[in-house]
């Protein structure tokens, strides 16, 4: 294979490189771009699919905190109902079994389902003393009273509540846009338990139909003042614009359990420092319902979670599919741009580089570089510069060439001054140029014939080239003179008026006749010539030929008046 298409092969496998690397780069790029908006979507449907485990984990420490209520009943003696505690139970147990079971599905979760067993472990500890204290006999008396076992109680709750915790916390680390109404749920299940441990708190004195010891007191104190603190935090979190569904489910709450619940709290309080207190049950069953409001709270706010997680995922997938169809499109788009950039531009480029190849290295070899070596277009390049730039130089020389033979060819060689041929050019161009009058002046050495005779012909020329170069010298600027024979002469001059035209061929004949021509080492030889004066007096077709032919009539009319003298043509 000949350089030149070594070099144009190795061209093409670079352009060819090049357009597959731009091609995998925007690829890659655009694979980056659909990656990023896959694990978006997929964020978004583990968000959706984690719901159900936190909503189940906030349902277990509810059913939990509903099972106090019961065991207090029945801790506190009159009015409980074992049947109810056992369906409380049943139904906490139903809900871990649930949890368990979608946690062991959960991949995502953080939260292993042994771990929620060792929460749910505490609950079945404080059940079984509960349980003993429920059972207890005279020979087998309870080991524990009852504010310890509703403090077990409270801690079941708490290790139950370590699910619900751990599984927000995933949610909240993959979809913080879900986040403020999971928090405000778990707020609500919060504010929910500690209605319930108020109430729990107040068995004891219940039971025992006292008012609460200092100790209950602060407790009860300081769950009050926790109710508070939640009922704040749910205030300052919740958008409470009117018609949002959080603001009816938090006025609900407030009128339901905030209301009626703490009066019949306070109620209750009161009435046990009068000894006409209502038993635990009793108390319970005016209490616990007013609870309800605060768990339809929970429920909105897991709602509007479910809902805004799955506009999410949805917008998430409507991404993801844009992001595809986009990387498709500009992927087709470059590879089509790509493909005709080749076809249209790259490859016709390449072709000409091998035409120009061919040129330059016909005109001479591309020196010491390498004929597949892409820098000998460089090369070729340069040297096609030095070509271009030594044929401006050739034809500068031709154009200045003819220019000289142009002068030469209208320049008698003789003389110097102008030939026939340019004097009738000018004469033609003084025609159409001048807007005065135009004369020509014919004159005519007399007895020439005899002055080469005599002296010889070179002689001759010498005398031709000296009058020449009196008759200049004698001239105006403007004038032009010329020999347009032998030894004849012609001038071409504007003049004002016919008289001026015969002054100044009386002027020529005076200086040639005055001083004689030397035309060898010593003789000087008296010259005259004879003069034929015409003048146009305006611009007219034919002038030209007309006015010098007028002249030599004039002139002849000269010669045979005796010669060394002039005449004027006759105006017609
Ligand atoms: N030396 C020389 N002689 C030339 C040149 N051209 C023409 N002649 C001569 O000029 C002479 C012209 O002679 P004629 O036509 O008879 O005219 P004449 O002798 O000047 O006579 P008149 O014009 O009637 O006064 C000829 O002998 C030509 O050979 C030239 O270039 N050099």
């Amino acid at each position: 294979m000949s350089g030149r298409f070594l070099l144009t092969a190795h061209l093409n496998r670079l352009i060819n490189a090049l357009l597959v690397v731009t091609s995998l780069a925007t690829a890659c790029g655009m694979a980056l771009l659909v990656q990023q908006a896959q694990e978006n979507s997929m964020s978004m449907g583990l968000t959706r699919d984690q719901l159900p485990v936190y909503e189940e984990a906030l349902r277990l420490v509810e059913a939990v905190s509903a099972e106090r209520g019961p065991t207090n009943a029945l801790l506190g003696g009159r009015g409980g109902d074992s049947h109810e505690l056992a369906r409380a139970r049943a139904l906490s147990d139903q809900r871990f079994a649930r949890l368990q079971v979608l946690l062991q599905g959960c991949r995502q979760c953080s939260v292993t389902a042994e771990q929620a067993a060792n929460g749910y472990q505490t609950l079945l500890q404080a059940r079984a003393r509960v349980d003993q204290r429920l059972r207890g006999t005279p020979d087998d008396p309870p080991s524990q009273d009852i504010a310890t076992l509703v403090q077990g109680m409270f801690r079941a709750l708490d290790s139950n509540f370590i699910t619900a915790d751990l599984t927000l916390h995933d949610l909240i680390q993959r979809s913080p846009a879900v986040a403020i109404y999971l928090v405000n749920a778990k707020l609500a299940a919060r504010l929910r338990d500690t209605a319930g441990r108020l109430g729990s708190l107040l068995t004891p004195a219940l039971q025992a139909q006292r008012l609460p010891s200092g100790a209950e007191q602060v407790q009860l104190l300081q769950t009050q003042g926790r109710i508070n603190q939640l009922m704040d935090l749910l205030r300052s979190n919740l958008n409470l614009a009117p018609g949002r569904p959080e603001h009816d489910r938090f006025v609900q709450v407030q009128e339901r359990y905030l209301g009626e619940g703490l009066d019949w709290y306070h109620q209750t309080l009161a009435a046990l420092a009068t000894g006409t207190a209502p038993t635990a049950a009793s108390f319970a069953q005016g209490y616990v319902p007013t609870m309800v409001s605060i768990l339809e709270l929970r429920d909105e706010m897991l709602s509007l979670a479910r809902d805004e997680a799955d506009a999410l995922a949805r917008e998430a997938q409507l991404r993801l599919w844009l992001t595809i169809a986009a990387a498709v499109g500009i992927l087709l788009a470059l590879g089509t741009g790509l493909l005709l950039l080749k076809q249209r531009l790259l490859t016709p480029l390449l072709a000409n580089t091998q035409r120009l190849l061919s040129l330059s290295r016909r005109a001479r070899p591309l020196g010491t570089v390498a004929e597949d070596d892409p820098r000998s277009l460089f090369a070729a390049f340069a040297q096609l510069e030095d070509e271009l730039l030594q044929a401006d130089r050739l034809r500068e020389e031709r154009d200045a060439l003819i220019a000289e033979l142009g002068v030469r060819a209208e320049t008698d060689y003789l003389t110097g001054l102008a030939n026939r041929r340019a004097f009738e050019r000018e004469l033609a161009q003084g025609v159409t140029r001048t807007a005065g009058q135009l004369a020509a002046i014919a004159f005519d050495i007399d007895h020439f014939k005899r002055i080469n005779d005599t002296y010889g012909h070179a002689a001759g020329d010498l005398l031709l080239q000296q009058l020449a170069q009196r008759c200049r010298e004698l001239l105006r600027p403007g004038d032009r003179i010329a020999r347009i024979g032998g030894e004849e002469f012609a001038v071409l001059a504007d003049v004002a008026q016919p008289t001026d035209a015969l002054a100044l061929a009386e002027r020529l004949r005076c200086g040639i006749a005055e001083a004689p021509f030397a035309v060898g080492p010593t003789e000087a030889l008296p010259v005259t010539a004879s003069f034929g004066v015409a003048v146009t007096p305006r611009l007219a077709e034919g002038v030209p030929v007309r006015l010098l032919a007028q002249a030599d009539a004039a002139l002849y009319r000269a010669k045979h008046r005796g010669r060394n003298c002039s005449e004027i043509a006759e105006l017609g």
